[in-house]
């Protein structure tokens, strides 16, 4: 079976709200692909949509050429995390494992493994009403685990998470993709997928803004800028911004775009101006993630309404 997901010009409304519009990716197996977007960008309905869970009001999903809901045993072939308190709080861990175990023809054995791997063996026989939200994430995640499939989603699988769960996680994840399976991870923040994704799919407001390489994202966000630091900075903001920099002033440092390090310090010496420190720096992942998706925040913080 392929194990490539495909989305095609996906579209899905809610009476008169968009949540999804003409929306098309691929996630190719043997990559923990992140699913970026700000909030209310379209992340869930996406992944509710890809697992049949919801019609799409156009376009098409498709894992492995065929859409998911035509499979049989659906636990074996997607395995998916979407959202960690949805699980009865007056079952047990293993009664709920063994229940889904049972339905999708996976034998019991499997069940205490995942428990064990996702470190709840000890929580096995507790009520899931008692359990941390970063238990319940680990149990989302043994139910994706169970059926040992080759393809994995998971919505926000890092909330509730303490660091230690986070590293792990991360493991996890490098390691399913490294055994050639399609792990597919949404989430809210860039800096949570910055060390767990190797490519990313990034939306906002239900449209796409880019899938590529995390590598190929941080350069498309990359604008070269110099901090400088100068006691004597507006007679310096003035040579520069004459050489056609851009120039922000913050007490005594300067940050200058559109020249680059070794042509400020020239300009310095010519004009017999101190400097304390000259040092490049590159935006982040994070500032580019920010930037790319300005435009589409639904209620960007400090906006009057
Ligand atoms: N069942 C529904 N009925 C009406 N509107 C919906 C429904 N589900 C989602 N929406 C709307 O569609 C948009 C996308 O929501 P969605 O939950 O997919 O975003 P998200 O990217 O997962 O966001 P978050 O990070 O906040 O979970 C939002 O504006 C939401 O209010």
């Amino acid at each position: 079976m392929s194990r490539v997901i495909e989305v095609n010009e996906l579209t899905k409304r809610y009476g008169g709200k968009t949540a999804v519009k003409d929306l098309s990716f691929t996630v190719r197996p043997g990559h923990v692909t992140g699913f970026l977007g700000p909030n209310g960008a379209g992340k869930s309905t996406t992944l509710r949509l890809l697992l049949g869970l919801d019609a799409p009001t156009g376009g098409s999903v498709t894992i492995g050429g065929r859409p998911f809901r035509d499979r049989p045993r659906g636990l074996r072939h997607v395995g998916a995390l979407l959202d960690a308190g949805d699980v009865h709080g007056g079952r047990r861990a293993v009664a709920h494992l063994y229940g889904l175990a049972r339905g999708n023809r996976i034998p019991r054995a499997r069940v205490d493994e995942v428990l064990r791997d996702v470190g709840l063996a000890d929580a096995a026989r507790r009520r899931i009403g008692g359990f941390s939200l970063g238990m319940r994430q680990r149990l989302g995640i043994a139910t994706a685990l169970l059926g040992d499939p080759p393809v994995l989603l998971f919505d926000e699988p890092l909330n509730g998470l303490d660091p230690e769960g986070v590293l792990w996680v991360r493991g996890l994840f490098r390691r399913l993709a490294a055994e050639g399976r399609t792990v597919f991870v949404s989430s809210h923040l860039m800096s949570e997928m910055e060390n767990t994704a190797d490519q990313l799919v990034v939306i906002g407001r239900g449209e796409l803004i880019a899938a590529e390489s995390l590598s190929d994202f941080a350069a498309r966000g990359a604008r070269l800028s110099v901090a400088v630091r100068t006691p004597d900075g507006v007679r310096l903001g003035d040579v520069l911004t004459a050489e056609g920099a851009a120039v922000e002033a913050d007490g005594d440092t300067l940050t200058v775009t559109g020249l680059p390090a070794p042509r400020i310090a020239e300009l310095a010496l010519r004009h017999r101006i101190l400097l304390n420190e000259l040092t490049t720096r590159t935006s982040s992942l994070e500032e580019a993630f920010m930037e790319l998706t300005a435009d589409s925040v639904e209620y960007p913080a400090g906006e009057s309404r």
